[in-house]
């Protein structure tokens, strides 16, 4: 597998020649038991017939499995050296209960699979302008339409309420895209120490190698007022970067996290990670208390972090570097991290022989679990829809019995993020985003203070203020979040990390650069991948996007090979019973199959040394939303039951200690039989 000279790449240079009369048959890099090729990679052709592949039509091929043995990665942890990240030894694996915090060993047969500092999975091929690095141009040759004019074309501000969801729907999202992927090389929280653009805007003199600015157009509604013409963009790091590649084959970007559904949010990607975050008694993770509330310990790096103005301000350490982003992230965070320790001290009662190691061990497989039950079973059934996740085997239908075990472990799946999936798919539900975010008291009867979102970015002292926490917590369960379409708030795509300033940066812009950095293939190339019909001209579209947007798209690019992934993934209308169009459904629905069946550790999985006993199992699966939050506020009284889900008759605000309507696990279940007599003994079942 592990070659130290370089790895496989899928990209064989042969077939990139083939590649510019289109991407070769997917085939060639994508094994036929790909689960939107029940009738080949050019699909059932016709609208018709594609939709008949989600949940409202006859899909007739059962999923057998994806192999995506193609990629061959072989990376390792980045050391100090880059160039070390080529030679690092494969680890001698031993079968452990517990996950490595690296995400090693979790493939046995394949040990560095999902580590940090590896290769996002590609789909397609890559589709740089020399076939190996360079941003891609048009099909004619010109240049690519301005990302920042797209924006404001396509991507405007029309705020939405959702009528279903609740805010936290987005800011789980966030945290499952921060749990599985982070490209090396972006600051995904504060602005960029490259600066590719002046002082005051324009293209700076000395362009690095890694610049890749925006060019901001004429008469831009907002930057056009500052007489600026650039916005800063840097590109990711490859492995040609890192010396992994000698530049003959195309670049890959590198995932600085832990690829698999792990929390590598709330444990660190690293053991030196991992190790900082402890407490080192009763398996805690460290917290700092104020006023009798236990806060994450501060960042050790504040400036690197955070925007804070003044010294007492607080910026935290997490597991994950972009925690301080913006308050809501911060919160939930803040909850992941209170209901480990909530574990670990419940699980030192019933075991009060157990170390601090397996505290440690032992809360955090629990937590994992609840996380992965959560987004199973609650959250990804909103965005992908129940019956596509049963279709294609994200979940099973009948669902399995309270102590039954789910048995579809397959080691020849890779676990690794798909660059399609995380650099443009994903980062549609950017559009979930509200400008404005409101906190609310134990009555939720209206917003009792509303806080602009570019005045908190890397800001999270708002949280410690007064009762605070609380009230934000009672908001994301409140408010909805805005609908998830082309509209996306201003305060993202105009004062993104403005930090003060009158104007900040443009994620949507900067979603549609990042896809070009990438090389990620074109929206006809994944639509046709995802079993679409191909698209010969712009009105090809019309399937799934309306005539008014296929205008604007006309007027904006100079061929339909030419649109970006990220855009017109983004302009299809929904697929019923989903927040997403076919294209980024597709992706998705791969995407989190492959999740979870690489998994070893996977919570439902029987057979592996991690497996929860039947009874355990039953309490994994009463782990809900509502219950993670009923369980540590501060004073958080009452929740709805379904906490994603906006409160309403059939979803009332209900007491948290009603157990029949928010159940919690009883960790009693895990009370070790094999403690020496008398241990825990007083500590009794309910
Ligand atoms: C206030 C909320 C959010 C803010 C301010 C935010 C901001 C950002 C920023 C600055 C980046 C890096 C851009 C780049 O340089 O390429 C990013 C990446 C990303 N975001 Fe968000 N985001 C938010 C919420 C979300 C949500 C709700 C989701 C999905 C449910 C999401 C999905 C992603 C994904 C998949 C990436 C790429 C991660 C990677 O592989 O590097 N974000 N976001």
């Amino acid at each position: 597998l592990f070659q130290p000279s370089g790895y496989y790449n899928p990209l064989e240079p042969s077939l990139l020649q083939n590649y510019s009369a289109g991407y070769p048959p997917a085939t060639s890099y994508v094994s036929h038991r790909s689960l939107f090729h029940a009738s080949g990679p050019s699909g059932p052709s016709g609208p018709s017939g594609y939709a008949n592949t989600f949940s409202t039509g006859g899909y007739s091929g059962a999923p057998t499995g994806i192999d995506s043995g193609y990629l061959g990665l072989g990376s390792a942890p980045l050391a100090s050296d880059p160039h070390a990240i080529c030679t690092t030894p494969v680890p001698h694996c031993v079968d452990s209960k517990y996950r490595t915090i690296d995400g090693s060993c979790n493939n046995l047969k394949n040990p560095l699979w999902g580590t940090p500092n590896t290769q996002y999975a590609r789909l397609l091929p890559s589709k740089y302008a020399d076939g190996i690095h360079s941003p891609p141009v048009s099909v004619t040759g010109t240049e690519l339409p301005s990302p920042r004019l797209v924006s404001i074309v396509l991507f405007q501000d029309l705020p939405i309420n959702d009528p279903v969801w609740t805010l936290i729907t987005m800011t789980w999202g966030q945290i499952i895209t921060h749990d599985m992927s982070m490209s090396m090389g972006t600051r995904q929280g504060k602005a960029h120490s490259t600066h590719c653009c002046s002082e005051d805007g324009h293209l700076a003199e000395y362009q690095g190698p890694t610049c890749f600015p925006i060019k901001i157009p004429d008469n831009d509604p907002l930057f056009g007022r500052f007489n600026r013409d650039c916005m800063n963009f840097v590109r990711s790091t490859t492995d040609i970067d890192t010396g992994c590649n000698a530049g003959h084959t195309p670049a890959e970007q590198l995932v600085v996290v832990t690829h698999w559904m792990d929390a590598s949010f709330v444990y660190g990607s690293t053991d030196e990670m991992a190790r900082r975050l402890r407490e080192f008694v009763g398996g805690r993770l460290l917290t700092e208390f104020r006023y009798g509330r236990p806060w994450p310990p501060a960042a050790q790096n504040k400036s690197a972090t955070c925007d804070t103005q003044r010294e007492e301000e607080p910026c935290y350490e997490f597991g994950d570097t972009r925690a301080n982003q913006n308050p809501q992230l911060t919160v939930l965070q803040i909850i992941f991290l209170r209901e480990h320790n909530r574990v670990a001290t419940v699980l030192a009662h019933i075991n009060p022989h157990w170390d601090d190691e397996t505290l440690y061990q032992e809360a955090r497989r629990i937590v994992i679990a609840e996380y992965q039950h959560i987004n199973y079973y609650e959250w990804l059934p909103i965005i992908l829809g129940t019956d596509n996740m049963v279709k294609f085997g994200l979940i099973q239908d009948p669902a399995p019995a309270h102590k039954d075990y789910v048995n579809d472990y397959n080691d020849h799946v890779e676990p690794n993020t798909i660059n399609e999936h995380a650099t443009a798919g994903f980062r549609y539900l950017h559009s979930s985003i509200q400008g404005y975010f409101h906190l609310f008291s134990e009555y939720r009867q209206r917003p009792e203070v509303t806080v602009r979102l570019s005045d908190t970015f890397n800001r999270p002292e708002i949280i410690e203020d007064g009762d605070n926490m609380d009230s934000l917590t009672r908001g994301l369960s409140t408010q909805s979040q805005e609908e998830i379409d082309p509209f996306f708030t201003a305060e993202i795509t105009n004062y993104l990390f403005r930090n003060g300033k009158p104007f900040g940066r443009d994620l949507r812009a900067i979603d549609i650069q990042r896809g070009r950095d990438h090389g990620l293939a074109s929206y006809n190339d994944v639509r046709e991948f995802c079993g679409l019909p191909r698209a010969y001209k712009f009105q090809d579209f019309a399937d799934y996007i309306t005539p008014e947007r296929i205008e604007k798209l006309e007027s904006l690019y100079a061929s339909v090979d030419d649109v970006d992934l990220s855009v017109g993934g983004s302009l299809e209308r929904h697929i019923e019973n989903t927040l997403l169009g076919p294209t980024f459904l597709c992706l998705s629905l791969e995407q989190f199959y492959r999740t979870r069946v690489s998994d070893r550790f996977f919570y439902e999985q029987p057979h592996s040394p991690n497996t929860f006993t039947p009874e355990q199992l039953n309490e994994i699966r009463k782990a809900s939303l509502s219950r993670l939050l009923c369980d540590n506020s501060d004073n958080i009284h009452t929740m709805q039951p379904k906490g994603f889900i906006k409160v309403s008759q059939s979803n009332p605000l209900l007491a948290c200690n009603e157990y029949n309507h928010i159940p919690a696990l009883d960790l009693n279940y895990w009370k070790d039989e094999h403690a020496p007599y008398g241990y825990g003994n007083e500590y009794k079942k309910k």
